[in-house]
């Protein structure tokens, strides 16, 4: 069974610009995929078009269907069903997701009330629990406290654990560590990589950075203005790029050697 199944998407602006163009792709349960290219190749409108988020006046043809829902053309209704409990999203920035002023701890029980029906003491654990599994400290400090009184890295731990708070199928991360420090970053991915590991969740990273996807997916489809232009098993990518473009892509990976050791090492 397929878990997400992308057909010919194709993504128009109002005025007919094609920005994605004829993708397909799939994920099956507990994959995980890997979508690598340069700024601007489409990654980020593909996984907005998974969850029905697509920008005002775009539109998107062709089909994605996630856990059995078609998302093009989904009714708003059809979609809040789906989004957090089939599929949640992690962006670069985690404000995208975060509400700026409400305390962490209430927007994470916001979707484990909703549905898990949790409330009073256990509502009050789950959030707690929520914020441990992201290996945050102090988890009632950081529950109190507002987004902007925590560090950058913290925040999208918070990110992170408010995506995993419905148990969804699919976890997409979109740059999820790139407008992280690059100390902070690796622990990010680390804990990414245990947290699907341990759920058996299925995975579609986003990254511009080839090292970072190879550090956690197996297959990935290389993108370019649009289209899918590479695919297949990430560490046969890395090694045996066709494509000039994919070529460039890793020739700039960074920490490439050492994401490739920390894959073969487990
Ligand atoms: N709201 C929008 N209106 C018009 N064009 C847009 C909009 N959002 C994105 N685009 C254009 O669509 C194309 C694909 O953008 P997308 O954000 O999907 O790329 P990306 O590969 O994720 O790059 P990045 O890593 O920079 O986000 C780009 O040419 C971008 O300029």
């Amino acid at each position: 069974m397929t878990l997400l199944d992308i057909r010919d998407l194709t993504i128009r602006t109002a005025d007919g610009r094609v920005l994605v163009d004829r993708l397909s792709l799939t994920v099956s349960p507990g994959e995980r995929l890997g979508l690598i290219g340069e700024s601007g190749s489409g990654k980020s409108l593909t996984t907005l078009a998974v969850l029905g988020l697509l920008p005002e006046g775009m539109t998107a043809t062709g089909s994605v269907e996630l856990a059995g829902t078609q998302i093009v053309e989904a009714s708003e209704k059809q979609l809040n069903g789906v989004r957090g409990r089939d599929a949640a999203i992690v962006f670069q920035e985690p404000l995208t997701a975060l509400d700026p002023l409400m305390r962490v701890g209430r927007q994470l029980a916001e979707p484990l009330r909703r549905r898990r029906g949790l409330r009073g003491t256990e509502l009050k654990r789950a959030v707690t629990q929520a914020l441990e599994q992201v290996r945050l400290p102090e988890p009632g400090r950081i529950a109190r406290a507002f987004p902007h009184q925590i560090s950058g890295g913290q925040r999208q731990r918070a990110a992170l654990a408010l995506a995993l708070a419905c148990e969804p199928k699919l976890l997409i991360a979109d740059e999820p560590t790139t407008a992280l420090d690059v100390s902070v970053q690796a622990e990010m991915l680390d804990l990414v990589d245990t947290l699907v590991r341990e759920r058996e969740m299925a995975v579609l990273f986003v990254s511009h950075d080839l090292a970072v996807v190879a550090r956690i997916t197996d297959r990935a489809v290389v993108m370019k203005d649009g289209r899918a232009v590479e695919r297949g098993d990430v560490r046969e990518i890395v090694r045996h790029p066709r494509q000039e473009y994919t070529k460039a892509l890793v020739g700039s990976a960074r920490r490439l050697e050492s994401a490739l050791d920390v894959r073969s090492a487990r």
